[in-house]
């Protein structure tokens, strides 16, 4: 391979960009020249290309979002759409893909080989960690530390006006998000769209709560795929217990901002020189993973289909620390 592409598709994630810093240079330590797709696939019909040096990357491995930007195409579900981004590839002299994406992105990428033969390698860039075939996604660590900060914040405010807080968290089919930043922030309960929690369990919940002598309470609910259910909820318990003072947060898109952890940075690096070499040694249609501190890969056809199960332990964990 002379040429390969690398672009950021789907929802932003902190690390991305120290993901395609560790891939351009990972390319170019091999002898090979690299381009970067400007907003994902929307980029590739459009053919949006850009040349990455090994310059071109400096400088970005502590910053949040994507230097490449990112897109969410419609365009690229059709064959059409595929049709044309090929077409862009080939007059571009383009061999091979390496995509940073959910599995939004991946499910294209499997497409686009079956109709193309086009190799793709994946690395699993999205705050949600709801990819099969790795411990952690890329941006993951830093959304949790990001909820967690604003968490202890709104505690204060619990805790000083002896109030309920119910704080909404990212995560429309993952509780991933939710129940680490619940048991990192002490929450009294977290609510995920794995598990069905009624408003009667919330409201039991908090009862036995101020039982035992519990002024505030915090629970953390994942977006899960109604919206404002937050808010339905909040509105029961409001009904069911006139006497606590409830207030809804939704902490949103500021979870998918800001400098990467350190974590999230060491895995971008780890996941972008993993999917530059596997590439070059002539893997395809796979998705880079790290499970027990070891690289893996793991065909995309898994990684979009088979799911990752929450860590029961965890869950079960916030029901003892919350008594
Ligand atoms: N079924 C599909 N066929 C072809 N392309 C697809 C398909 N699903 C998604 N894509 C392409 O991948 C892009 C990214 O997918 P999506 O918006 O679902 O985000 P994602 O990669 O799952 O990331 P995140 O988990 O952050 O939402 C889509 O905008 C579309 O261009
Ligand atoms: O920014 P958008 O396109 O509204 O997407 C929001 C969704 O993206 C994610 O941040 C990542 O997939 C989800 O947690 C959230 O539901």
């Amino acid at each position: 391979m002379k040429k390969i592409a690398v672009f950021t598709s789907g929802g932003d994630a902190p690390g991305m960009n120290a993901c395609v810093r560790a891939a351009v240079r990972s390319a170019i330590y091999n002898g090979v020249e690299v381009v970067g797709i400007i907003r994902g696939y929307k980029g590739m019909i459009e053919g949006d290309f850009q040349p990455l040096s090994s310059h071109s990357v400096s400088n970005i491995i502590q910053k949040g979002g994507t230097i490449l930007k990112s897109a969410r195409c419609e365009e690229f579900k059709t064959k059409e759409g595929r049709a044309k981004a090929y077409d862009q590839l080939v007059k571009n002299g383009i061999e091979g893909l390496i995509a940073i994406g959910g599995d939004g992105s991946f499910t294209g990428a499997d497409l686009f080989l079956k109709d193309f033969d086009i190799p793709t390698i994946g690395c699993p860039g999205t705050i949600d960690n709801d990819l099969y075939g790795t411990d952690y996604t890329i941006g993951f660590d830093t959304a949790v530390n990001t909820a967690l900060d604003a968490i202890d914040k709104i505690r204060d405010t619990a805790d000083s006006h002896d109030r309920v807080f119910m704080i909404e968290v990212m995560g429309r089919n993952s509780g991933y998000i939710a129940v680490q930043s619940g048991i990192g922030g002490g929450a009294e309960l977290v609510m995920i769209p794995e598990y069905q929690t009624t408003s009667e369990e919330v409201i039991h919940a908090l009862s036995k709560g101020k039982e035992n002598k519990k002024a505030s309470s915090i629970v953390v609910v994942a977006e899960g795929k109604v919206a404002g259910r937050v808010h339905d909820i909040a509105k029961d318990v409001k009904e069911a217990l006139p006497h606590f003072d409830i207030r809804v947060s939704t902490l949103g898109h500021i979870q998918r901002g800001g400098k990467p952890s350190a974590l999230d940075r060491i895995l971008a690096s780890r996941m972008g020189v993993a999917a530059a070499e596997a590439l070059l040694n002539g893997r395809k249609n796979e998705m880079v993973g790290i499970i027990d501190d070891k690289i893996v890969f793991t065909p995309f056809s898994d990684a979009i289909s088979k799911s990752k199960p929450l860590n029961d332990d965890l869950v079960k964990m916030v029901n003892v620390l919350s008594i």
